[in-house]
C-alpha cells in the first residue's frame, strides 16, 4: 500500500473523529438542560463580561454536523489527490467554521465592540486558567472597568454557572427563581438579625477564651480566668500559622450559630480535614464555573482528583451532621431550627430534606471561610504595622476597664479605629475577591449607558474596585484612617466603591453577623493578649519580589480566589498581657 495514502487515511479518520466529537461538543452545550455547561461563545471585555449566544452553536453545530456526514465522501477524494492537497482539503474545511466562530467573537458578537484579552473573547478557558491558579481576582484588577449591575430593579439574575455549585438542589446562594430566593432569604434572614446575632455572643465568646487559652495559656495563679489582668506579661507563645486557626475558630463558630454543634477544632485535631476538604473541593468548583466545558466529559474530575475526594469528604460529614441534627429536632434557637420549622408560602410545605442540605452547606462555605479571610488579614496588615496595631490595642483596652466589659453594643461601636481596620482589611482582602457574575434577563439591560443583551454574563471585580486608585488612593497600602472622617487624608467618598458583601437583592445575608463578631473577636484578642509577627517566618502570606500575576508585593496578603478565599499565614506569637501596660 502506498504510505502516502495510508497516511492520508489516518489523517482523514482522526480529523473525522475531531469534528464528530466537536458537533456532540456543541450539541451537549447547545442543551437548554446544560446551558449552564456553554461557554464556548464568551466574549470577555475589560468589565469581564461574557455572552452566551445559543443561535450561533446551532450554526456552529450544524456546519460540523453537516461535515460529519459528508466528510467520508470529501475526504475520500481528497485522499486520491496528491500532497499536498490530501492535507489543505480537509484542514480547508475544518477551519472554515473556526474561522467563522473567530470572526463573529471579533467583530459581531454583541459585546465584541468592548475592549478585552483576545484569548478570554475566545474562550472561557482564560478564566478557567486563572480560576485555578487562584489569581483570577488580579486578572479582573487588570481588565477592569466599573458598572452597576447589581442593585435593585436592574433586569439581572444570577448567572447559570452558579448552578455548578448545586449539590442536589439550588441554595439560598444558588437559586435563580427570583421568588423563590426571595422567600428563603426571608426565613434566613430572621436568624441573622441584630437580636439573633446579640444571642449568639456568649457562643462566640466561650470560643474565643478557648483559642486565646490555646494560643497563649493562662499563667496560672496570676490569672484566676475572670477578669483579671496577670500582674506580669508572660513569655511569648510560639508561632501560630493564623490562616489555620482562624479557619478553625470560624468552623467551630458556624457550626455552633447554625447547627447548635461545636466541634471543637480549637482543641481537638480530630475533625480539622474538614475546613481542609471544603478548601480542596473549592478549586475545582471554582474553575468549571469560570470555565464549564472543563467539565465535559468528565475531564475536571480527571485533572482534580485530589478536589473531587475532598468534596465528598465535606459533604459525608455534612450529610452526617444533618441526619443527627434531625434526630434530634428543631428547638435550638439555631438557625437549623428556623429551616426546620419554616413553610413554603406558595405550598404550605416543609424544606425537603435536600434543601435543607443546601442550605447547611451554604451556611457553613459562605460563613466560615469568609470571616476567617477577614480576620487573618487584619493579624496580616496589623502586626505588619505596629504603630497602628498598638493605636487599635490601646483603643480597646481603653474603652473596655474589665474583660467582662467587652459586649456587643455602643461601647464596641464607638470604636472607630477598631471599624476602620475591619472596613480596610476587607477591601485589602475581600474574601470573595473577584466578580460575582450576574445573567442580563431577557429584554436585555442598559448598564453605564451600555445596552447589554439578554444572556450576557457581567460582573464587577470586587478586588478590582476595591484598588481602583480613583476612589482608593494608595490602593495597596493599609490605611484605616481613610476611614476615619476627621482623619481621611483623602477626603474622597469612597464608601460606594467598597463592595466587600456584594449589593442589591442578592447581597451577602451574613454581613451583620460577620461584622460583628469579628469585631467582638478583635476586642477581645487585644484586650487579653499582646501579639506580633515571628521575625523567622515574616514573608510568608505576603507576596514575593519576583511573583507573578499580581503577586509580588510583599506587604500585600496573599489571596488563592476559589470561590472564597484560600490563604497561608501570617504566622504570629502571642502572649498575655501584663499589669506594666
Ligand atoms: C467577611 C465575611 C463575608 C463576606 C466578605 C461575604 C461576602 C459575600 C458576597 C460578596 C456575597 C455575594 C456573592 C455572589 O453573589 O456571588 C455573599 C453572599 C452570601 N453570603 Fe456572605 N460574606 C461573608 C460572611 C457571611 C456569613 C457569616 C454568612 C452567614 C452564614 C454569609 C451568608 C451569605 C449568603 C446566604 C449569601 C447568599 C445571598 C443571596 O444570594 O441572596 N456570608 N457573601
Amino acid at each position: 500500500m502506498d504510505p502516502t495514502s495510508s497516511l492520508t487515511q489516518t489523517v482523514v479518520a482522526k480529523a473525522h473523529e475531531a469534528v464528530g466529537l466537536a458537533a456532540s461538543l456543541l450539541d451537549t452545550i447547545s442543551d437548554p438542560k446544560l446551558l449552564s455547561l456553554q461557554d464556548a461563545v464568551s466574549n470577555t471585555s475589560e468589565a469581564y463580561s461574557s455572552v452566551q449566544s445559543p443561535y450561533w452553536d446551532w450554526i456552529l453545530s450544524t456546519i460540523l454536523k453537516m461535515w460529519h456526514l459528508y466528510a467520508p465522501k470529501v475526504l475520500e477524494v481528497a485522499a486520491r489527490v496528491s500532497p499536498p492537497w490530501f492535507i489543505s482539503i480537509p484542514l480547508l474545511l475544518l477551519s472554515v467554521p473556526l474561522i467563522g466562530y473567530i470572526i463573529y467573537q471579533l467583530y459581531f458578537h454583541p459585546l465584541a465592540k468592548y475592549p478585552g484579552p483576545l484569548w478570554a473573547k475566545l474562550s472561557g478557558s482564560r478564566r478557567g486558567y486563572h480560576a485555578w491558579l487562584g489569581d483570577l481576582h488580579y486578572d479582573m484588577w487588570k481588565c477592569h472597568q466599573k458598572y452597576d449591575i447589581y442593585s435593585h430593579g436592574k433586569n439581572m439574575q444570577k448567572s447559570l454557572p452558579y448552578l455548578v455549585m448545586v449539590h442536589n438542589t439550588p441554595s439560598t446562594f444558588t437559586l435563580i427563581d427570583k421568588k423563590e430566593h426571595a422567600w428563603k432569604k426571608r426565613i434566613l434572614s430572621q436568624k441573622f438579625s441584630d437580636s439573633a446575632i446579640r444571642s449568639y455572643e456568649p457562643k462566640v465568646l466561650t470560643l474565643v477564651d478557648r483559642l486565646c487559652d490555646v494560643l497563649c495559656p493562662r499563667p496560672s495563679e496570676n490569672d484566676s480566668g475572670e477578669s483579671a489582668i496577670p500582674q506580669t506579661k508572660s513569655v511569648w507563645s510560639e508561632p501560630f500559622n493564623m490562616a489555620t486557626w482562624c479557619d478553625n475558630l470560624f468552623f467551630d463558630l458556624m457550626t455552633t450559630v447554625v447547627f447548635g454543634e461545636c466541634f471543637d477544632l480549637i482543641r481537638s485535631p480530630w475533625y480539622r480535614y474538614v475546613p481542609e476538604a471544603l478548601a480542596r473541593s473549592n478549586q475545582r468548583v471554582s474553575v468549571i464555573v469560570q470555565w464549564p466545558m472543563i467539565a465535559f466529559r468528565r475531564l475536571d474530575k480527571k485533572l482534580f482528583k485530589d478536589s473531587v475526594h475532598g468534596r465528598k469528604e465535606f459533604l459525608r460529614f455534612v450529610h452526617n451532621l444533618v441526619t443527627d441534627r434531625l434526630t434530634r429536632g428543631a428547638g435550638k434557637g439555631d438557625v437549623f431550627s428556623g429551616l426546620l420549622d419554616a413553610l413554603d408560602p406558595t405550598t404550605g410545605n416543609k424544606l425537603s430534606r435536600d434543601e435543607i442540605v443546601a442550605e447547611s452547606i451554604l451556611m457553613i462555605v459562605a460563613g466560615s471561610d469568609t470571616s476567617s479571610t477577614l480576620l487573618s488579614s487584619i493579624f496580616f496588615y496589623l502586626a505588619k504595622d505596629p504603630q497602628k496595631k498598638e493605636r487599635l490595642v490601646k483603643e480597646i483596652r481603653s474603652c473596655f476597664p474589665t474583660r467582662d466589659d467587652i459586649h456587643l453594643g455602643e461601647k464596641l461601636n464607638s470604636c472607630r479605629y477598631l471599624q476602620a481596620c475591619i472596613s480596610e482589611c476587607l477591601r485589602l482582602a475581600p474574601p470573595v475577591a473577584s466578580a460575582p457574575f450576574r445573567e442580563v434577563s431577557p429584554g436585555g439591560a442598559v448598564v453605564d449607558g451600555h445596552y447589554l443583551p439578554a444572556g450576557a454574563n457581567v460582573g464587577t471585580g470586587i478586588y478590582s474596585i476595591q484598588h481602583n486608585e480613583q476612589y482608593f488612593p494608595h490602593p495597596f497600602e493599609f490605611i484605616p484612617e481613610r476611614w476615619l472622617e476627621k482623619e481621611n487624608p483623602y477626603g474622597i467618598n469612597q464608601t460606594e466603591a467598597h463592595v466587600p458583601f456584594s449589593i442589591g437583592p442578592r447581597a451577602c445575608l451574613g454581613k451583620s453577623l460577620a461584622v460583628t463578631e469579628v469585631s467582638l473577636l478583635m476586642a477581645y484578642i487585644c484586650w487579653m493578649l499582646d501579639f506580633e509577627i515571628a521575625e523567622s517566618l515574616k514573608d510568608v502570606g505576603g507576596g514575593t519580589k519576583n511573583g507573578r500575576h499580581g503577586r509580588h508585593r510583599p506587604g500585600e496578603y496573599q489571596l488563592y480566589d476559589h470561590i472564597t478565599s484560600a490563604r497561608n499565614g501570617p504566622w504570629i506569637k502571642f502572649r498575655r498581657r501584663g499589669l506594666e501596660f
